[in-house]
C-alpha cells in the first residue's frame, strides 16, 4: 500500500500561462493632435500608447486590473513622423507574486516609403490588483521559444535593479544584481 495522501488545506496550486498568451500588438496613425511644432510624435503620447499595450497584455495574463507600478528607461532613438503608423508590440516576460514584466517594441512605417524602423524599447511593470486596489497573486508565466526564455532569466535581475532605485529593496538584498558584477 502507498503512503496516505497528505491534504494541505491552504496550499493552492499557482495556474500557469504560456507568456504567449499575453502577446498584443497594437496601430496607430500619427495625427497632427499628436505631434510637436516639428511634426514629432510627442514623447508623452508616444508613453501614452506604450502604457496602454502593456497594460492589454498584463491584464491579459492576469485576468485582473492592472495598475502600472514602474516603467524602465525608455529612450527616443529616432523621431516618428506626422503620417507615421506606429507598430507596438508587448508581451509578458515574467511574473512574481502580483506583479509582472512587460516587454515592448515600438516601431514607426512610413507606409508612401515603404520604410519601417524600430523606434522603442521598454520593460514595464503592471501589479493586478483586486477591486479595492490591494495586489492579487497572478498566474505563472511560462516561456517558451529561446527569445521568451531569454527575457525571462533576465527579469529577476531586472527586477531587483528596479526595486533598488525605487528605495524598495536594500542593494544587499539583491543577491541576482550583485551576481552580475561579482569580480573573480
Ligand atoms: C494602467 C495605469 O496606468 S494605472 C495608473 C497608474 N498607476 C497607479 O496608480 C499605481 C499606484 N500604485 C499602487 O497602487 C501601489 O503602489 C501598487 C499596487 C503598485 C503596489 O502596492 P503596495 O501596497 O506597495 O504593494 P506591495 O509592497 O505588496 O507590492 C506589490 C507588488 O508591487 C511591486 N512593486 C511595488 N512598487 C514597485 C515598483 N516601483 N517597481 C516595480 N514593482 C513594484 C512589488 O515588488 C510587489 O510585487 P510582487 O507581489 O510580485 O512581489
Amino acid at each position: 500500500m502507498g503512503r496516505p495522501l497528505t491534504i494541505y488545506p491552504n496550499y493552492t496550486v499557482r495556474k500557469q500561462k504560456p507568456v504567449s498568451n499575453s502577446f498584443v500588438i497594437m496601430t496607430e496613425l500619427v495625427l497632427p493632435n499628436d505631434t510637436n511644432t516639428l511634426n514629432n510624435l510627442m514623447g508623452g503620447r508616444m508613453m501614452h500608447l506604450m502604457d496602454i499595450a502593456a497594460a492589454i497584455s498584463a491584464q491579459k495574463h492576469s485576468n485582473r486590473i492592472v495598475v502600472t507600478a514602474s516603467v524602465d528607461n525608455v529612450s527616443f532613438r529616432d523621431s516618428i513622423r506626422l503620417g507615421n503608423v506606429v507598430t507596438l508590440q508587448a508581451q509578458v516576460t515574467r511574473s512574481f507574486s502580483s506583479s509582472m514584466e512587460v516587454h515592448i517594441d515600438v516601431w514607426a512605417e512610413d507606409i508612401p516609403s515603404g520604410t519601417k524602423l524600430k523606434t522603442n524599447e521598454a520593460f514595464f511593470t503592471f501589479v493586478a490588483v483586486d477591486q479595492a486596489g490591494r495586489p492579487i497573486d497572478v498566474p505563472e508565466a511560462l516561456p517558451e521559444t529561446d527569445e521568451e526564455i531569454k527575457l525571462y532569466d533576465g527579469a529577476l535581475r531586472r527586477r531587483q535593479l528596479r526595486l533598488v532605485l525605487a528605495g524598495r529593496m536594500k542593494p544587499a538584498e539583491a543577491q541576482e544584481l550583485k551576481a552580475l558584477f561579482a569580480l573573480d
